[in-house]
């Protein structure tokens, strides 16, 4: 085998069930050797500890790098918080909008061993249901590995095999922006009351999201101890299933394409032009005009993506989403579901029927529940709607758990006015259940002060919006050779 590189391990040792040391020292230590492969290990210490860590790296290898441009392989062993909070610190993006000096922030490659409790990138790359791919360097180990921890290693070993290149990681930049407001008598100009560059800017590369999974997040942090597994992500939600968030969205189309932003449609099973939404005012930005679409509250599920289909190994909340090329999706090797090729990383929701143009890295995917369009919840007593909402909700985010088939769900075209019980329907001839909106930039603009309104939801990081502003979430989509900072993944 080749001589290559030193790459860092990074490892969180209280990430999920706190078993990436042994792990490591047991079987990624003895295969790094193996490979010949020198390596540096870093173990976290405290919280953000990764991004002080990332940080270290990057000063290191410019310092003693003659290439500044060369890539930098990172193994994270941990959940997706950890590697959160590496890709933050080595980005540091409040630096450019206190329009300081563009750093170089480095050219990065992930390995993700999946040792936190959801590890949704992972999960997505990888479904529970992957036969194992046939690594080179998994047949010529002289150890062999258990079945335990074999597809946890699966990203490690697509690195050491290099048969492919690492996926691009397409990064969310969520600008939290205080609001505007007027001075006192000098000026009729409205201005921002603390200036652009007091905006917090978050990167993320997994999720934002706000509302109830939001709430959850916030929630399942203090349940972490006594239930360290994802259970706790399913207490946390009993908790706040019944609340409805004041808020308007605004979706814009990608900036790059002459596309608008589109909607899923489970009877055609195809994107198409958005239908369940009021269409907001159309500016012109950059020279060329771009539909606006505008959503009213309440709503109570609202989450955002652009690389993974589902949150948990098998909560396929947003099926529609992949980071891996059309061409290596099942959609597009097959038109159905039993024919499908099992490649690595094809999600089951992905193999769907429809020949849906899955698309990697220019989209966000935005999952939305709005209560009142729930001919259930119209029917019932105002003081009762949150209760009666909150069965909804279960009802049709457990179908997530069902390969993501909540997306394909609709309201029964009449229900008896007293019937409770009325299931949705799949693909029936009622409203949409789910509203899923591809777009290439949202805003999240809180009506009411309430914490939880104001809750965004990062990749598990929570911050919150300051009152009577916004929250503005674009993509960063890696360009080689155009941009100062890239991730990819290997998977
Ligand atoms: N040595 C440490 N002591 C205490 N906390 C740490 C340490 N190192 C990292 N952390 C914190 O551990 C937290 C959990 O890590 P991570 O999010 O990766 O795992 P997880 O929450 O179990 O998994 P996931 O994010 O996939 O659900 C992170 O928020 C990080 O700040």
């Amino acid at each position: 085998m080749t001589v290559r590189r030193t790459v860092h391990l990074i490892v969180n040792p209280v990430a999920g069930h706190a078993k990436a040391p042994e792990v490591v020292t047991s079987h990624v230590i003895p295969i790094l050797d193996e490979s010949q492969t020198p390596y540096k290990l870093h173990t976290t210490t405290a919280p953000r500890d990764a991004g002080t860590i990332g940080r270290s790296i990057l000063d290191n290898d410019r310092a003693g790098a003659a290439d500044s441009s060369s890539k930098i392989t990172v193994i994270i062993a941990g959940g997706d918080g950890t590697t959160h909070e590496f890709i933050e610190g080595v980005l540091d993006v409040s630096s450019e909008l206190k329009n300081e000096q563009s750093v170089l922030r480095g050219v990065w490659e992930i390995v993700i061993l999946p040792f936190g409790t959801a590890n949704a990138l992972y999960s997505s790359l990888f479904p529970p249901t992957t036969p194992t791919p046939e690594f080179e360097s998994l047949q010529s180990l002289s150890h062999p590995i258990p079945s335990d921890v074999l597809p946890k290693l699966y990203s490690l070993f697509s690195f050491l095999d290099k048969s492919s290149t690492p996926l691009p990681l397409p990064i969310t930049l969520t600008t939290l922006v205080p609001p505007v407001c007027h001075t006192p008598i000098a000026s009729e100009q409205p201005i921002r009351r603390s200036g652009r560059e007091e905006s917090t800017i978050i990167p993320s590369h997994v999720v934002l999201s706000t509302s109830l999974h939001a709430c959850i997040l916030q929630t399942s942090e203090t349940l972490r101890a006594a239930h360290p597994g994802p259970e706790r992500f399913r207490i946390a939600a009993q908790q706040s299933a019944s609340r409805f968030f004041e808020a308007k969205a605004r979706l814009s189309p990608p900036r790059q394409t002459s596309g608008e932003v589109e909607q899923w449609d489970p009877k055609k099973r195809e994107f198409v032009k958005p239908y369940t939404h009021t269409i907001g005012p159309t500016p012109n930005v950059d020279g060329r005009e771009r539909r606006v679409v505008e959503i009213g509250g309440p709503f109570a599920y609202f989450l955002s993506t652009s690389t993974v289909d589902r949150l948990e190994p098998t909560f396929v909340v947003s099926p529609k989403t992949s980071l891996r090329p059309a061409e290596l999706t099942p959609t597009t090797i097959s038109s159905s579901p039993k024919e499908s090729t099992s490649l690595p990383g094809a999600g089951e929701g992905n193999r769907q029927e429809d020949g849906g143009d899955i698309d990697n890295g220019r989209w966000i995917y935005v999952t939305i529940l709005r209560p009142l369009r729930d001919p259930r919840v119209i029917a019932a007593p105002a003081e009762q709607r949150g209760e009666v909402w909150s069965r909804r909700a279960f009802e049709v985010l457990g179908k997530a758990y069902q390969q993501g088939t909540h997306i394909d769900l609709t309201y029964p075209v009449s229900p008896p006015a007293e019937n409770l019980d009325d299931e949705t329907e799949s693909r029936g001839q009622g409203d949409t259940v789910v509203e899923l909106f591809r777009c290439g930039s949202f805003e999240w603009i809180p009506l009411e002060e309430d914490e939880r309104t104001r809750l965004v939801c990062a990749d598990g990081a929570l911050h919150l919006i300051p009152i009577g502003g916004h929250a503005e979430v674009g993509l960063k989509v890696p360009v080689e050779g155009e941009d100062c900072w890239s991730f990819a993944v290997w998977a």
